[in-house]
């Protein structure tokens, strides 16, 4: 699946220039922005469980390929370097939605690249893509929780909206 540029590219997911949280990660751009290759990279270590980040200062959606989805019908922009976290089918910490925070899923070092599972908030995305994290788990296309077996969703763990959806889906 190609990793195409959305319609509505403009250039803004470079935040603004200044790190926002630069004691704890920092981003690792790669590529021009219309490549999507960039990172985030823990700046120090977080033990298990650890926040890494709460989320706040958040703006409504519409959902498009920056935003995340936090209920059924909600998406919203993160508005910080957090944007730059890619997804992973092995992931490094939980976009923990219901307890607004980033918290880590293993013990991380300083360097260590900061992912989330996207179908763990997203239903369907707006920019679906093939998965480059080569995990022995990996889904392979990114497009949405919706597009996903159970038994694979089960392998993961999940929003409160996204079992909810997956509970309908399965009534
Ligand atoms: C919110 S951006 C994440 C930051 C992005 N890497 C960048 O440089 O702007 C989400 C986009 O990053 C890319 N991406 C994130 N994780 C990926 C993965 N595991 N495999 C392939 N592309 C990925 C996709 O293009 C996706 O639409």
């Amino acid at each position: 699946m190609p990793n195409t540029i959305p319609e509505n590219y403009n250039g803004d997911i470079i935040v603004n220039g200044k790190p926002t949280h630069p004691k704890d990660f920092k981003v690792v751009r790669q590529g021009p922005p219309e490549s999507f290759s960039s990172k985030l990279v823990a700046e120090r270590a977080f033990a298990k469980g650890a926040v890494i980040a709460t989320l706040e200062g958040l703006t409504p959606g519409p959902k498009r390929y920056s935003t995340v989805q936090i209920s059924k019908t909600e998406h919203i922009e993160l508005n910080s370097d957090l944007v730059f976290m890619n997804h992973s089918c092995n992931p490094s910490t939980l976009m923990d939605v219901d307890r607004m925070v980033v918290s880590a899923t293993r013990d991380l070092a300083a360097g260590d690249e900061l992912t989330f599972f996207y179908p763990s908030t997203e239903w369907d995305m707006a920019q679906p893509f093939s998965c480059w994290c080569g995990s022995s788990k990996c889904i392979e296309t990114v497009q949405g929780a919706q597009y996903l077996p159970t038994e694979s969703l089960n392998k993961f763990e999940l929003s409160n909206h996204i079992k909810e959806l997956i509970y309908t889906r399965n009534a």
